[in-house]
């Protein structure tokens, strides 16, 4: 029997990301190749024109699964009847800028979306926040929709956790299938930790495979700093990548991980995991079952993945201290 059309909101939709992201998402990427989507795209004024273009060309590809696509530049109207939302839209970090710079300037947009699909997304909506400050915003939005459950709301962490097998595949000469249970602690930004504590590959524990110079001289900063390499070299932040991460995010999140690995969401701390306290958004080692994300229980913590970890809670509270003094937050 054919599947329940779903309806996917895309923010940001005219931008970088946007134009990797939405492609995918009308092939049946994001859900599975048998479920119709119906794409709102949400745009600033400025942005309109750009993705009545991006419209234009869904349309022209003729996509089988595409059952609609519409634009907006109101967030109750994106988010009505919505059951994914992939938060997109913000203004990305150019050459120099730090991520603290991106506080103020994105603060602000979270919370009216967050809002917006409070009142009107779909009761099973899930959503996946991948505008910088991730993890901040992903909180923002999070506080603002107090009806939504809280851990529907995530960060996009995975896009470190693919660059991170990238380079242990490249190190390892191994292929990337070969590498499971890799992980990615704390916040989408340069304090954040790679972790192959856990890591095989082809089976083998990647801690026997590589020594501990290259983890902390060379895997952990590469991973870490990727995104700021990235703009170096391309003038321009990661769009097809980081795409491509939140596609395998949702897709994971819906579908379930693949038995025998995990993977690293960005997902809402209730306390009980790793020593994070509650109300953070955090990278954690995690599987997904039944449309829910579970922490990985029970690891062995090296004093070295412990520091790493407290960190990220430092920075991640120190963001959060930031934005609640500008009333973003409670
Ligand atoms: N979490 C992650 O792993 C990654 C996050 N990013 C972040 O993703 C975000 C988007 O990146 P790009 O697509 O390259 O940027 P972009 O500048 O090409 O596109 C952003 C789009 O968002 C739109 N926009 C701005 N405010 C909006 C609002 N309030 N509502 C709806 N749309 C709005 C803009 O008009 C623009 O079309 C940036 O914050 C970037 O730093 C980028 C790479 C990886
Ligand atoms: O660094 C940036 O601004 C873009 C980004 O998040 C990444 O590529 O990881």
């Amino acid at each position: 029997m054919a599947k329940s059309p779903v309806t996917v909101t895309v923010t940001g939709a005219a931008g970088n990301i946007g134009y990797a992201l939405l492609f995918r998402i009308a092939s049946g990427a994001l859900l599975g190749n048998d479920v119709p989507v119906r794409l709102n795209l949400l745009e600033i004024p400025q942005g309109l024109k750009a993705a009545e273009g991006t419209a234009m060309e869904l349309n022209d590809s003729a996509f089988p699964l595409l059952e609609s696509v519409n634009i907006y530049d109101d967030a109750n109207k994106a988010f009505d009847g919505s059951s994914v939302g992939l938060l997109v839209g913000a203004r990305p970090r150019t050459k120099g800028m730090e991520r603290a710079d991106l506080l103020e300037a994105n603060g602000g947009i979270f919370g009216p979306q967050g809002k917006a699909i409070n009142d009107h997304a779909a009761e099973d909506i899930r959503v996946l926040v991948v505008g910088n400050p991730a993890n901040t915003n992903a909180v923002i939005a999070m506080q603002n929709a107090p009806d939504v459950p809280r851990d529907r709301f995530t960060a996009m962490m995975r896009l470190d956790h693919n660059r991170a097998i990238s380079q242990l595949a490249e190190k390892t000469g191994s292929r990337v299938a070969d590498i499971k249970k890799m992980t990615v602690w704390g916040n989408h930004s340069a304090d954040q930790h790679p972790d192959i504590s856990w890591a095989t590959v082809n089976g083998k524990p990647a801690t026997d495979l590589v020594d501990d110079a290259w983890v902390n001289e060379y895997f952990v900063p590469t991973v870490a700093k990727r995104g700021a390499a990235i703009i170096e070299a391309r003038g321009a932040s990661s769009a097809a990548s980081a795409a491509s991460a939140a596609i395998d995010h949702v897709f994971d999140w819906v579908n379930g991980t693949p038995e025998g690995d995990w993977t690293t969401p960005g997902i809402y701390s209730d306390g009980s995991h790793y020593g994070v306290p509650e109300g953070l958004i955090f990278g954690f080692p995690a599987i997904a079952e039944g449309g829910e994300w579970k922490v990985v229980e029970g690891l062995e913590i090296s004093e070295a993945t412990q520091v790493g970890i407290d960190r990220n809670i430092k920075a991640a509270q120190e963001e959060l201290d930031a934005v609640r003094a500008l009333g973003l937050i409670k």
